[in-house]
């Protein structure tokens, strides 16, 4: 599914260096990514959804090398093939829940009435149907974080990225979070990269790999 051979960035303003020798991830696999902080997970995350340029190495997705890949299809990439949930959430607050998780298909003009019905059941699963109406700025962050992980997932996405998904959740709705990532992994054979510092939650995935020995 995902093969990453000799990545290496840094950013422009210097000092923080990332270097990965090598990082395989299969189809139906679940990887958390852990490490201190400012090791660089999200760093490598931002490589792997093509939102951060490669600037050395090769990087293959679903067979196919995208590490010189421009930009417009990295995002076509992005959009149809990847979920995404950065730790912003990055929803518009002046769209209601529904248009939000539905905003990306519809742009993309491929929104289909089976999306629309996945969003709803989406929605129900992660306890917030009272909002579908509701505008995402006057939803609480683990609201907001909630429909993050719905937007990620109403596509059925063959790669999700996920950094911290979870962290504004308590437990119990954590568990549901987790539930339905894994899930959908397991159930499409998609994959899961996951940033995360809760070693009771690195627990239920796959393996985890430390990005810490990759940081200078
Ligand atoms: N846009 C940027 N420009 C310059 N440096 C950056 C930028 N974003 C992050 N960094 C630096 O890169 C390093 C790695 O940051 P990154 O956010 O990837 O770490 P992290 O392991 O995800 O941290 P955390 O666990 O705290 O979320 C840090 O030293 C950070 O200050």
């Amino acid at each position: 599914m995902l093969h990453a051979r000799d990545l290496k960035f840094a950013y422009a303003s210097g000092g923080f260096r990332l270097r990965v020798p090598e990082l395989r991830v299969a189809e139906g696999e679940t990887v958390a990514l852990s490490g201190p902080s400012g090791t660089g997970k999200t760093t490598l995350l931002k490589l792997l959804a093509g939102i951060l340029p490669i600037q050395e190495g090769a990087l293959t997705l679903q067979s196919q090398d995208v590490t010189k890949a421009i930009p417009s299809a990295r995002r076509a990439l992005r959009r149809q093939q990847m979920g995404l949930v950065f730790q912003d959430f990055a929803l518009l607050d002046y769209l209601t829940v529904r248009d939000n998780v539905l905003l990306p298909l519809r742009l993309a003009g491929e929104l289909t009435p089976a999306h629309e019905e996945r969003a709803h059941e989406l929605i129900e699963r992660l306890d917030l149907k009272s909002h579908w109406m509701h505008l995402a700025g006057e939803l609480s962050q683990g609201e907001r974080q909630r429909v993050a992980v719905a937007r990620a997932l109403v596509h059925e996405p063959r790669l999700v990225l996920a950094d911290e998904p979870t962290s504004a959740l308590d437990p119990r709705r954590s568990a549901v979070v987790m539930d339905l990532l894994i899930y959908h992994v397991k159930t499409k054979q998609a994959a899961l990269i996951m940033v995360s510092h809760d070693a009771a939650l690195m627990a239920t995935l796959d393996r985890t790999v430390n990005v810490e020995a990759w940081t200078s």
